[in-house]
């Protein structure tokens, strides 16, 4: 069975690339980093260690890899002959895959008439959705009504902290023992791939909602606020009790609000939080907190992590969020020259003023309660 994964990073090799080679897949990896690909060609495997006391090491077989912008003709054949096809390369990039993507199901529909399913594992509610949009955008009216009948593009979350790492073997990475891959049965197209480790589901949202607003909601808190107070590590900055103290009420309060909308048991998402806090402190994983902030324009936007757990929040309760609206004026303020988003924010910031820039990232209103509560948290 042939996988074509776009995105031989962190999450691509640390994770997907693992799980698919455990369900019998060969992997092709396609990728921008010319590096990594011949490396992926000239040994056809690597090794995935398991950061935890007891440390295990799987070794993942049966890769190999495709620079994208050298070699498009050959990406075009691999999704023509491909079982399944994923992509971890960032919510910004699916735009830029989705004409390649389009080429090769425009081939595919020459030469087979098999169903195929491209998933899409990252960090945003409907990415498949998203890049299905961009690839059909690619695509003949003829062309989109053959890809929709044959071509599912189920969402999914994933869940696995991968931390940015620099190994002696630029292949092996380091990744957390802990995963979860949810994807939507309903829109797949012909057999669900068999992947152990998939966990297939009706109605993705309350997973990805969960996730993105308790994983990736609390993740934010402790990399803008740790970074604020000069902290390096998402570890360093949760032995800080402040910082422990305004996770635990970021997350009662994205807690709220998720239960409110998803009816999920109190005691078992309390659970849950519980669970997540114990990940970030895991000693043998050294995680950056610009890695995990990365992105601040994207992470501020309307439905991730930060505005839309806050705004639910406001909706629910009548009231106004005290920590998400802390670590939203936090991370208005996140200053980090090697980001490209970063930095644009605080072009923004200094052209526009606080209020103004966090309107026209989040999407929110003049006079939204939650431009009140951020405003007072900057200027009390
Ligand atoms: N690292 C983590 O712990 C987690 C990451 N995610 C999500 O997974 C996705 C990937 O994240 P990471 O693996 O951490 O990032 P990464 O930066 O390690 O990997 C992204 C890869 O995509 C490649 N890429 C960039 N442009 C490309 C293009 N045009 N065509 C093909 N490949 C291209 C890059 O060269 C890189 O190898 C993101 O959406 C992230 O939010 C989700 C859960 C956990
Ligand atoms: O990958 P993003 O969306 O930039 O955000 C980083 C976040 O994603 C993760 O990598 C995995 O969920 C977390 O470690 C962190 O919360």
């Amino acid at each position: 069975m042939q996988a074509v994964h776009f995105g031989a990073g962190n999450i691509g090799r640390g994770f997907i690339g693992a799980l698919l080679y455990q369900a019998g897949y060969h992997t092709t990896f396609v990728d921008v980093n010319d590096a990594v690909i011949r490396e992926l060609n000239d040994r056809g495997q690597y090794d995935v260690v398991l950061a935890a006391e007891h440390s295990e090491t799987l070794t993942v077989k049966n890769v190999s890899g495709i620079n994208s912008v050298t070699n498009p003709d050959d990406v075009v054949a691999a999704i023509a002959g491909a079982d399944v096809i994923t992509t971890a390369v960032g919510p910004n990039i699916l735009p830029a895959i989705s004409e390649l993507i389009a080429k090769g199901l425009r081939e595919r529909l020459e030469t087979s008439e098999q169903p195929l399913n491209i998933m899409a594992c990252e960090n945003m509610v409907g990415g498949s959705t998203v890049l299905r949009e961009n690839v059909l955008g690619h695509l003949s009216e003829s062309d989109q009504k053959a890809c929709a009948d044959l071509f599912g593009f189920p969402d999914a979350a994933v869940d696995r902290i991968v931390p940015n790492q620099t190994n002696a073997d630029m292949l092996q990475v380091s990744v957390e023992p802990y995963y979860e891959w949810v994807v939507e049965q309903t829109a797949i197209k012909g057999v669900k791939p068999s992947i152990d480790g998939i966990t297939y589901v009706d109605d993705l949202k309350p997973y990805i909602e969960r996730k993105l607003f308790t994983v990736n909601t609390g993740h934010a808190v402790t990399a803008y606020i740790g970074h604020s107070m000069g902290y390096a590590t998402i570890y360093e900055a949760m032995q800080d009790e402040a910082i422990q103290a305004t996770i635990e009420g970021a997350l009662q309060e994205s807690g709220e609000a998720l239960i409110r909308t998803y009816g999920f048991d109190r005691e078992a998402h309390q659970d849950y939080i519980e669970k997540i806090i114990k990940r970030f402190m895991n000693p043998h994983i050294s995680d950056e907190v610009t890695r995990v902030g990365r992105g601040p324009i994207r992470k501020l936007g309307p439905g991730d992590r930060l505005i839309r757990p806050a705004s639910l929040y406001i909706d629910l309760t009548g009231e106004a969020p005290v920590y998400l609206a802390k670590t939203i004026a936090t991370a208005l303020s996140y200053r980090n020259e090697d980001d490209e988003e970063a930095v644009k924010l605080q072009e923004m910031v200094a052209e526009q003023g606080y209020e103004k820039a966090l309107q026209s990232i989040s999407g929110l209103e003049a006079g939204h309660p939650l431009i009140d509560a951020v405003m007072n948290e900057i200027e009390p």
